[in-house]
């Protein structure tokens, strides 16, 4: 079924409040009149006929389905996503869906009353970016479809962005061009998009450096800009909060906690608790904290200075590379989610997050440096008492560890600039005899 028969439509608005307005089929990221962000803007009255009961009930009933695209944590929400979009071109890899993880002892630890993890990275190229990139490729199928002259999809990634770009355009038959920061993306994220057969440009510049080509080359409207200040990303990333509601039974947690690079990930996670408030399936608001590395901070130095507009900044080196941004694109837009949420922003060093990644991967995980940021952000929140005690809280796992082996080797073996493994766990060496391996286990009882 396409949504536009069951009624609802969906067009671009500016998000700065300018009266423009566009379709979905029109190649167009900003607006024209004030240079601002888009945002797709959803027929909320149309949608509200609808009772939030009703909703729920259709969402949970398609989340039951193993075939494609009922069952993708995405179109199986698609009418708050991309209603016009005929089926036919939805270009689905199996995206959402991912495992809400409890941290029992953790939370614990921390005098948390649950701590879970939503693990964004369990996709099908190892990270969120999966859940905008299905939205954003189908509707580039859609416009190809509809006579629209694209030649091809570009982006500019810190390694994920171009990773489900790839994937996407490869299942589409589309060609993909991504443009990246030579030696600051991991071996695994560079060799995504190499497999996927995509051109795969190493640019001797840093993320914004690439951000700033991508959108220099996608001025010419052949080419179609597929990084999140593309709105229609952000309408696939904004079902991670309506995912974690629904996996908790439709009742937010006190906070939720997401890295922050180039920020349309945070502005997604607002825009999906707004929408779940105004057509009634959740009544209260979670509070949000974004999570930086100190080394690529641009957004906690504005939160400390009470939001004043964005520095730019050269980002430094940090492990975590994915959000290694000094001029975040989706910053205004992060901005305005956080003072609705009540928002606060807070950074961790090299040190901090690499521990805390490795103690959350005592309980099971293999969590990416980015989300060992958002673990010690809550750490710290937690100790300063801005996140109280008590607190239910859920952390955004934006990437799979195993994207960043590098970091869990260098990690164990203790080799890590800057960090002191306080869990490094390396191997026991041992000769092949059995006394010596009795021997490493006698603690064990
Ligand atoms: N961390 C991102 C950077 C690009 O951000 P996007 O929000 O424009 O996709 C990546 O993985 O490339």
């Amino acid at each position: 079924m396409s949504a536009s028969e069951s009624g609802f439509k969906a067009e671009y608005a500016c998000s700065e409040g300018c009266d423009f307005r566009a379709s979905l089929l029109d190649v167009v990221y900003r607006c024209p009149r004030c240079e601002g962000l888009l945002e797709v803007r959803h027929d909320v009255d149309a949608l509200r006929a609808v009772p939030a009961a009703e909703w729920k009930r259709r969402f949970e009933s398609r989340f039951g389905s193993s075939r494609l695209p009922e069952g993708s944590g995405v179109w199986g929400k698609r009418e708050w996503a991309y209603p016009q979009l005929p089926v036919e071109d939805i270009v689905s890899l199996g995206e959402g869906r991912v495992p809400l993880k409890p941290l029992p002892r953790m939370a614990s630890e921390l005098g948390l009353s649950a701590l879970d993890l939503k693990e964004c990275g369990v996709s099908p190229t190892g990270s969120f970016k999966d859940w905008g990139m299905t939205v954003l490729v189908s509707a580039v199928k859609h416009m190809r479809a509809r006579g629209v002259p694209l030649r091809a999809v570009a982006c500019a990634s810190t390694g994920d962005t171009s990773a489900a770009l790839s994937a996407y355009c490869a299942a589409a038959g589309i060609p993909a061009v991504v443009f990246l920061p030579r030696d600051k993306v991991s071996l695994a994220q560079l060799v995504q998009p190499i497999a996927n057969g995509a051109r795969v440009l190493s640019l001797d510049t840093d993320f914004d450096g690439c951000m700033r080509l991508v959108q220099a080359v996608t001025a010419d409207t052949g080419l179609y800009l597929a990084n999140s200040m593309n709105s229609l990303r952000i309408e696939g990333q904004k079902m991670v909060a309506v995912e974690l509601c629904q996996d908790l039974g439709w009742e937010p947690p006190d906070w939720v906690v997401i890295p922050g690079g180039n920020l349309g990930n945070a502005s997604a996670l607002g825009k999906g608790f707004e929408l779940m408030l105004e057509l009634g399936l959740i009544t209260r608001r979670p509070r949000i904290a974004v999570a930086q590395a100190q080394r690529a901070n641009p957004l906690a130095r504005a939160f400390r200075g009470g939001f004043q507009e964005l520095r730019p900044m050269q980002a430094e080196s940090t492990l975590a590379s994915a959000i290694q941004i000094g001029n975040p694109v989706s910053f205004r837009r992060a901005v305005r989610i956080l003072k609705a949420f009540d928002g606060v922003v807070e950074e961790a060093t090299e040190s901090e997050l690499a521990n805390a990644a490795a103690r959350a991967d005592r309980e099971g995980t293999f969590t990416c440096p980015q989300t060992g940021v958002a673990l010690a952000a809550l750490e710290k929140l937690v100790a300063q008492g801005v996140i109280e005690k008590g607190s239910r809280v859920a952390v955004v796992s934006t990437a799979h560890g195993l994207k960043f082996a590098d970091f869990k080797v260098g990690y164990h073996r203790g080799t890590l600039a800057d960090v002191t493994s306080r869990y490094a766990n390396p191997p026991v060496q041992l000769p092949a005899n059995l006394d010596a391996v009795r021997s490493a286990l006698s603690d064990l009882g």
